[in-house]
């Protein structure tokens, strides 16, 4: 039979809360921030991290500006260790950012990690336990007393062996470990014991740290949860509240905010959301929500793709291409109308105005992205994009005629290829439908200009030379009458475009034209480095792509518009 069956699952009980606060709250700065990339995040690996590759890691996270490190679990392995104690023989914590490390309530493991921080400046002792019923009932088999035993003698410990090592500034903290799955009374009950060995003061605060070790409620009872935790917690100017949560609802980042809201002040996370599962907050989207708010992060997020390079070859993960503000696609738009949308916003856009444009939520400058990658084109496309693409690459600038008639070639590639188009392949899609140099081409012109313009234009089709003349009060028109009384068709400009490609002595010009030839109306386009040859052209390969022929006729002859 099969087990999907949600009745086996219990909701989370509501929060005893009859004026919560926290929904009608606003952020406004920044938390403290703490990073648990070398720890929490190493932990998750398939392979932790080396000491090698936890050194280059390290010099990001103090380049991101993170001042609250968790740089490991010196207990648990050699490793962890040894990589603290290079931080320290070698000098490499700068002074304002505070090493932290994660330990066990537990005696020997707790020595080994004093004995790890012998010689740091300052620290952050970081001791946890289990306090859900689950793991009271069925991993630690205590009663509630039984696991405060537990935190208390593990705080004891911790403040035993800091006078140990009174050359240090120590910090500690605590962690109800598996917090959103303990009764809230008994975790501001333990926590209270534990503040109740250490002594905290407003000026010397200890840190409890509320995890959502696994995520498994609403990111809103999340915040219920800190708002009772900081509302019913005594001497709550003598704790600073921290935030440790999980994804495993893919909520990580909106319980954090929505925990900040309900009364924490500090984060912990890890850059890019590595970590046990389905991964710890995500300190770079947290970072952004905020930035995105006109909020000032206190974090350079500038480089997110050193971040990126650094996490995943730390890591051995690869980044999603949609991972929020930072994903290679994040900033691209394929569809149509969100691509014109784009277009249009970006050009009314000054710099020194509040951003308000469609489908970027943020600039992607900010994050060194430029607009090369925002609009790329594909069958789901429209001529937005093409047009973009075109004229931010090559400079072809087209007329909106000209780009109704490009745009169902470029859908019929998009959709025979069944992928994203590339700039080249839309020039190339643009050159093989409108220039036609074939069966005319031109061999060579003079132009008189004496009030009116003449025309002496030199045609072959291959086998035979044609030489027509022609008047007017431009070149085209001059043209037009010539191949008129030569053919006897009736042609006519419907549309005319004509701009410079490039500048100074390699520039050349690009001309489009759209006939009426006998009814049909059919566009051409050609490039030359001369200008009326590029008009000239560009008219012939509209009469060529209407499939005139060189008509029987006088090898010689002249006409006037
Ligand atoms: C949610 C989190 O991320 S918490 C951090 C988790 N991270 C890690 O555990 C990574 C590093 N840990 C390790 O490498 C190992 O756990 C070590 C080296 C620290 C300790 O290993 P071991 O001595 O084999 O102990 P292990 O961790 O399996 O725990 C077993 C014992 O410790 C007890 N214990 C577990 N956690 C704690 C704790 N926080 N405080 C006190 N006792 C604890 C268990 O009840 C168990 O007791 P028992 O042996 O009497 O049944
Ligand atoms: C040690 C604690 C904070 C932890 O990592 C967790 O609960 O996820």
């Amino acid at each position: 039979m099969a087990s999907f069956d949600h009745r086996k699952y219990t909701p989370a009980k509501p929060v005893p809360l009859d004026q919560r606060q926290w929904p009608s709250r606003t952020l406004t700065r920044a938390p403290i921030w703490a990073s648990v990339d070398l720890r929490d995040g190493n932990q998750a690996l398939l392979e932790p991290m080396s000491v090698e590759q936890k050194k280059r890691l390290w010099a990001l996270l103090v380049k991101v500006g993170l001042k609250e490190i968790e740089v490991g679990f010196p207990a648990a392995s050699q490793p962890d260790y040894d990589f603290v104690r290079w931080l320290i023989e070698t000098d490499q914590i700068p002074e304002d950012v505070t090493i932290q490390v994660l330990v066990q309530a537990r005696e020997p493991l707790i020595a080994r990690t004093f004995e790890a921080l012998e010689g740091v400046k300052q620290a952050l002792v970081h001791v946890y336990n289990s306090t859900s019923t689950v793991q009271r009932e069925r991993v630690f088999e205590q009663d509630q007393a039984g696991v405060t035993a537990i935190a208390v003698q593990g705080a004891r410990w911790v403040q035993e062996y800091a006078a140990r090592y009174p050359q240090t500034e120590w910090r500690f903290q605590y962690s109800p470990e598996s917090f959103t799955s303990t009764e809230l009374d008994y975790a501001v009950a333990i926590c209270e014991a534990v503040m109740d060995v250490w002594q905290p003061t407003p000026e010397r605060p200890c840190i409890l740290n509320l995890p959502a070790t696994v995520e498994v409620g609403p990111v809103n009872h999340f915040a219920d949860m800190i708002e009772y935790f900081v509302t019913h917690l005594k001497n709550r100017d003598s704790a600073i509240i921290s935030l440790h949560t999980h994804n495993d609802r893919g909520g990580a980042a909106a319980a954090a905010e929505l925990g900040l809201l309900a009364g924490a002040d500090r984060v912990e996370g890890t850059l890019l959301g590595n970590g046990e599962r389905t991964g710890n907050m995500d300190i770079v989207t947290l970072g952004m929500n905020l930035y995105s708010q006109g909020i000032d992060p206190r974090l350079d997020l500038s480089n997110p793709d050193e971040i990126i390079q650094v996490c995943t070859e730390c890591t051995g993960l690869p980044l999603h291409p949609r991972h929020p503000w930072v994903g290679e696609l994040v900033y691209t738009a394929f569809s149509g109308s969100h691509q014109d949308a784009i277009r249009k916003c970006l050009r009314k856009q000054d710099d020194d105005e509040p951003w308000q444009v469609a489908y970027l939520p943020v600039d992607p400058r900010d994050l060194g992205r430029d607009y090369q990658a925002v609009i790329r084109v594909n069958s789901q496309s429209g001529k937005g994009g093409m047009a973009f693409l075109l004229e931010r690459d090559f400079g072809i600038s087209l007329p909106r005629w000209m780009t109704l008639e490009l745009a169902p070639h470029v859908q019929r590639a998009s959709e025979q290829v069944t992928g994203e188009l590339s700039s080249e392949q839309i020039r190339d899609i643009l050159m093989g439908t409108f220039v036609a140099a074939q069966p005319l081409s031109l061999q060579g012109y003079r132009l008189d200009r004496d009030g009116a313009e003449r025309l002496q234009v030199t045609l072959g089709d291959g086998s035979r030379r044609l030489q027509l003349e022609g008047e007017g009060n431009g070149v085209i028109s001059a043209f037009m009458a010539a191949w008129q009384r030569h053919s006897g068709q009736t042609v006519s400009v419907v549309d005319y475009g004509e701009h410079a490609l490039g500048e100074g002595s390699d520039a050349s010009a690009i001309a489009f034209v759209q006939l009426n030839v006998d009814g049909q109306r059919v566009c051409g386009l050609a490039e030359d480095g001369d200008t009326v040859s590029a008009s000239l052209k560009a008219v012939l390969s509209a009469l060529n792509r209407a499939g005139v022929t060189v008509a029987d006729g006088a090898p010689h002859e002249t006409a006037t518009a």
